[in-house]
């Protein structure tokens, strides 16, 4: 393994997030690299979205520190290399599924040779690619922010509840994702209340603490 190699993607050392100068997890280690998967593993309101929307940059660290790969961590930097998925999808309701990702691409690039009619036929939005995604299901909703996940370049995915509205085609397409993106080398961390058919080797676990 070279010395590059071995640099963690994300590096977290005794990170914490307060409220009201309370902290909302017990301080956090953690190292992921790259062809590396994570669950984020805690009870309901343990700060997992928390600690995500912290990883994403949505949140100022209280304490403790944030590496990506092994300079501090910065906005400028990590913008077009970090992915977030969130319940809020980042989708806008009036534009269309290609529309919106027409807007991401602008913001943070697309992967080379990537086409957008293929990205949405691969989720599964064939024939509802110029529909405003407000008409779209919920489930529907949600594939058109995964399609976001094939067509931008990030290197790290922050996925919270990945498989929620989706059916059993949809859980395996997720499946499918997380695997091919660690299988490239990107990195991934998940939270997730239901399993994560995750075959690539055993996941890194992150346990959440109060
Ligand atoms: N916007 C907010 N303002 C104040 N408190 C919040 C806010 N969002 C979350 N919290 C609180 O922070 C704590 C952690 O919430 P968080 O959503 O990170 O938990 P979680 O582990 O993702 O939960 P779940 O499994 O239910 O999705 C909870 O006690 C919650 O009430």
């Amino acid at each position: 393994m070279t010395a590059t190699a071995s640099v963690p993607l994300l590096e977290a050392r005794r990170l914490s997030f307060h409220r009201q100068d309370e902290p909302v997890f017990a301080p956090l280690d953690f190292r992921v690299h790259a062809g590396e998967l994570a669950l984020i593993e805690g009870d309901n309101g343990s700060g997992k979205t928390t600690l995500l929307r912290l990883l994403a940059g949505l949140l100022h660290v209280s304490e403790g520190r944030l590496l990506w790969r092994g300079a501090p961590w910065q906005r400028e930097t990590c913008a077009g290399e970090i992915l977030f998925l969130g319940h809020q999808l980042g989708q806008k309701l009036e534009l269309s599924p290609r529309e919106n990702l027409a807007f991401a691409t602008g913001l943070h690039g697309r992967r080379d040779g990537v086409v957008v009619d293929d990205v949405l036929d691969e989720v599964g939005l064939a024939g509802y690619e110029d529909e405003p995604v407000r008409r779209l299901s919920a489930g529907q909703k949600k594939r058109a922010a995964l399609a976001r996940l094939l067509l931008l370049p990030a290197a790290l995915w922050l996925l919270d509840e990945p498989y929620a509205n989706l059916d059993r085609h949809g859980i395996a397409l997720v499946n499918r994702l997380l695997e091919q993106h660690v299988a490239a080398g990107g990195a991934v961390l998940v939270s997730s209340h239901g399993a994560v058919g995750f075959h690539g080797g055993e996941p890194q676990r992150i346990r959440m603490h109060a």
